[in-house]
């Protein structure tokens, strides 16, 4: 699904318009109806609705849906902020209908004084601002949405919540805002919702589909979109009959330190449970008899460390490379990574301590081979890049990093965002909270290793990894609960989350 701008959607609203052919105000009906629908879904007739309405046509959607809720028996009553005497047209014919059926109550609210109080149980529809929103809130509004936002109410705010705006919120105070406890967005969801920094406004979002034109959508270039299974399943390759395992590639994983054999161990799981034909764990000598025993399938490459990774084999037996997970970051590990940044000329993935060093030693970024992925989270981001104004801005520096080096860079966390070359970005639906936890990363760094192994290019082994990565965390999270679960158990659930997806 295609993320849009903001300023994008009054072009898609009048390309709909004009060629579906449908009347603006018939189109706004569409939208209230598919409020109207969601919320009857989930309340009872004894539940009291109070909508606060603004000048333009997020406003208007507030009023439909006052209407709406009324012919269904809802108690509605509605505040009209007086921000302006001018009211869109389709906000004020919405008015003109709302009075016309006289159900409901209309206040206006031209000071703080005007507000109604708010009882518990209330629910509060949020329908101030939408996607026309052109700066921070001021005077009023701000003071009504901090009442709101103190009141022990429920908030469903219509398209976005009041005071965000879809994109870049840097110069903007979340504090007022409103937080809403759900945003219904039409169509499509607006980027901000996908950055955590947001999430305390934002709350559950959820789409609504109100059929605008398929072919503006189509045709509409945007750099952001959200995946999902259907194209995930695009991607795949499918294992021959009269394949073996030099088919599927040879993956070099270098990866453990003293006290840090687990995550070679958790990656190099991963990389097996997904395809690959061949496997090499490199670690410190001390960790011989540890990987040998926990993952027989893998051969080890020992180090002449017995504590450290200080060096690599020889490059041209493998399909792919990975790097980072538990390897440390000491000296002689920062120049055989120098090293290996020069010599690889094969598909590479850098995680964790690789990353760190990376970021201690700013000159080694110029080395970054083309299509080497990078699965930073947001602290080593932020060591790689410094700090950021905000998502936003870290979302441009990640695309624009990975256009300049043409490198993948995975950005992870709850909508794990991957760049590629071409300044694209893709947000990944799948995970859960319960995948916040020690070792998660070095199941994907293992996943990616395999699949870039198996010939994936660089964006496919990205994208294809996060998202399964997250739908076994989900499958995981469904069986022992979000609180007990540990990266192991990602690893067991690979096996039904690649039978689901090759189904
Ligand atoms: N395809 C879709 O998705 C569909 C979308 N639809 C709905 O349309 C909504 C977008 O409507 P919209 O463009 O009329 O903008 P909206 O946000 O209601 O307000 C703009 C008004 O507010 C004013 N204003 C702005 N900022 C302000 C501030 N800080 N403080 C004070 N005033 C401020 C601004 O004034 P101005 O900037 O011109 O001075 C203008 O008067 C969208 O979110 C969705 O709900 C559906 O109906 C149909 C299909
Ligand atoms: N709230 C969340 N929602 C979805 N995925 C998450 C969430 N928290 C963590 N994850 C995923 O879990 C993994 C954690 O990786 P990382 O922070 O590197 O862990 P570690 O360093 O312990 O291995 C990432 O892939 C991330 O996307
Ligand atoms: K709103």
């Amino acid at each position: 699904m295609k993320i849009f701008h903001s300023k994008q959607i009054p072009e898609i609203d009048a390309y709909t318009i004009k060629n579906e052919p449908v009347a603006s105000i018939d189109l706004m009906e569409r939208a209230s109806l598919k409020l109207c629908e969601w919320l009857i879904e989930r309340y009872h007739q004894e539940q009291s609705f109070k909508i606060f309405v603004g000048p333009g046509n997020n406003g208007g959607d507030g009023l439909a849906l006052a209407r709406l809720l009324s012919e269904a028996n809802f108690q509605v009553e509605v505040y009209l902020v007086k921000i302006t005497r001018h009211l869109s047209a389709d906000c004020q014919m919405n008015l003109d209908r709302l009075k016309i059926q006289n159900s409901s109550s209309i206040s206006e609210i031209s000071s703080l004084v005007d507000l109604p109080i708010f009882s518990k149980g209330t629910i509060v529809i949020d329908a101030l601002f939408g996607s026309g929103l052109s700066r921070p809130l001021d005077d009023l509004v701000k003071d009504i949405v901090k009442t709101i936002n103190d009141a022990d109410v429920e908030v469903i705010s219509i398209d976005i919540p009041s005071g965000l705006f879809g994109e870049d919120n840097s110069s903007n105070d979340l504090n007022n805002c409103v937080h809403a406890d759900y945003t219904l967005s039409f169509e499509f969801p607006k980027l901000s919702f996908l950055f955590p920094e947001n999430a305390e406004c934002v709350g559950i979002w959820e789409t609504l589909p109100i059929g605008l034109h398929p072919a503006v959508i189509e045709e509409m270039e945007s750099p952001y979109q959200l995946i999902d299974e259907n194209y995930i399943r695009s991607l795949l390759k499918t294992r021959l009959r009269f394949s073996h395992k030099g088919t599927y590639g040879h993956g070099l994983l270098i990866s453990g330190s003293y006290g840090k054999m687990g995550a070679a161990i958790l990656a190099s799981k991963a990389c097996l449970r997904s395809g690959i034909g061949l496997l090499s764990t490199h670690i410190p000598r001390l960790g011989y008899d540890i990987l040998q025993t926990a993952v027989p399938e893998s051969m080890v490459s020992i180090d002449r460390s017995d504590i450290i990774f200080t060096e690599y084999p020889n490059l041209e037996n493998f399909d792919a490379i990975g790097i980072g997970p538990g390897i440390d970051i000491k000296c002689n590990s920062i120049r055989a990574l120098e090293e290996l940044l020069e010599e690889c000329d094969k598909p590479l993935v850098l995680d964790a301590d690789a990353l760190n060093i990376i970021g201690a030693n700013q000159e080694m970024k110029k080395y970054l081979p083309k299509g080497t992925i990078l699965t930073p989270h947001i602290k080593e981001f932020e060591r790689l890049f410094g700090e950021c104004k905000g998502p936003f801005d870290r979302n441009e520096k990640q695309r624009n990093f990975s256009k300049k080096q043409s490198v993948v860079m995975v950005l992870k966390g709850a909508f794990t965002a991957i760049t590629d070359e071409n300044g694209r970005c893709y947000f990944n639906p799948t995970g859960n909270p319960g995948m916040a936890t020690a070792g998660s990363g070095d199941v994907l760094t293992g996943i990616i290793l395999s699949l870039l192994a198996q010939g994936y290019s660089s964006l496919h082994a990205a994208l294809v990894g996060v998202f399964i990565h997250g739908l076994a965390g989900d499958l995981a999270a469904d069986e022992y609960g979000e609180d007990a679960l540990i990266a192991s158990d990602i690893i067991s659930f690979l096996p039904q989350a690649w039978k689901r997806i090759k189904s």
